[in-house]
């Protein structure tokens, strides 16, 4: 096992014609590869405006839908890990948003459908409502690779400590959230929130956004970035579309995990986190 790697956010700028979102993420993971990363991440909803109503439209069903087949191929092509962001996902009659996690062959790891769904009304009048055109998942996932255990949660999952403490517990030593924060939330919360699941866990926190666009109706914070185990923010992009490569070094998560040893502290004497189901984890 490789201890260190580099992984590689590619933030871009999402607009109506999914057309053009894949040929960018195409052409994005290209370079990012190109740079030497052997995991690469898109953002949450990258092949589709981040606005409730267009979800179903632009829904596709695994294994034939044009973005996953994309996302596939990407992988193989490159030979590298793929967090494909997220995309609306079709099955039956529901529709999820939902993460496909690919490696360097092109077969499908794992995905994940997002499980907290962003029903909100926020200071400044941002009303949104996933659950209006969205089903939540029900799965916390975490995927074997030969990098690490990658744990995947998308956006406002990251808000829910006792479903990234089940992926830590599971095994996850980096931790990759696709999201969509916006222009309140953004600057209120987004650093912070990645860099206490970070230092709660001592994991890698990987968060990768959307570039900014002013004229959408749902404005993307950006600013993806990359957290150590210790808090750190390692880099971070700006506003813009961009591609952040940062280099992973497992040693540091047992390093912080050894000096400071706040899993083993846990009092399970006490207190326990369970799931409820078995099937509740893939
Ligand atoms: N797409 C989302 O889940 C947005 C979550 C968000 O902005 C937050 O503050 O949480």
């Amino acid at each position: 096992m490789d201890r260190k790697f580099k992984v590689a956010v590619c933030q871009l700028k999402v607009v109506e014609e999914k057309v053009r979102n894949l040929s960018r993420a195409r052409e994005m993971i290209g370079r990012a590869a190109g740079e030497g990363a052997a995991l690469v991440v898109l953002p949450e909803m990258f092949n589709c405006p981040y606005v409730a109503r267009f979800f179903p439209g632009y829904a596709e069903s695994y294994p034939e839908g044009e973005s996953i087949q994309m996302l596939a191929r990407a992988a193989r092509e490159e030979g590298v890990y793929l967090v494909g962001g997220s995309l609306p996902e079709k099955d039956g009659e529901q529709v999820y948003n939902t993460s496909f996690i690919f490696a360097p062959d092109g077969t499908m790891l794992g995905r994940h459908r997002k499980m907290h769904l962003f029903d909100v009304d926020l200071p400044g009048g941002l009303r949104v409502r996933e659950s209006s055109t969205l089903g939540a998942g029900n799965r916390v996932t975490v995927v074997s690779t030969s990098l690490c255990p990658l744990g995947v949660a998308i956006c406002y999952d990251v808000r829910f400590p006792e479903l990234i403490r089940l992926m830590v517990l599971k095994g996850a030593r980096v931790v990759v959230i696709p999201a969509a924060f916006n222009m309140t939330t953004g600057p209120a919360h987004w650093d912070l929130l990645f860099r206490m699941r970070a230092i709660d866990n001592q994991a890698y926190f990987i968060g990768a956004s959307p570039a900014r666009d002013p004229m959408a109706s749902y404005v993307a914070y950006g600013h993806s970035l990359v957290v150590d185990p210790w808090g750190n923010v390692v880099d971070r992009a700006g506003e813009g579309e961009e591609i952040l490569c940062v280099e992973i070094d497992l040693d540091l998560v047992e390093q912080v995990r050894g000096e400071l040893p706040l899993l083993r502290h846990r009092r399970t004497d006490v207190y326990a986190l369970e799931l409820l189901s078995p099937d509740s984890i893939c």
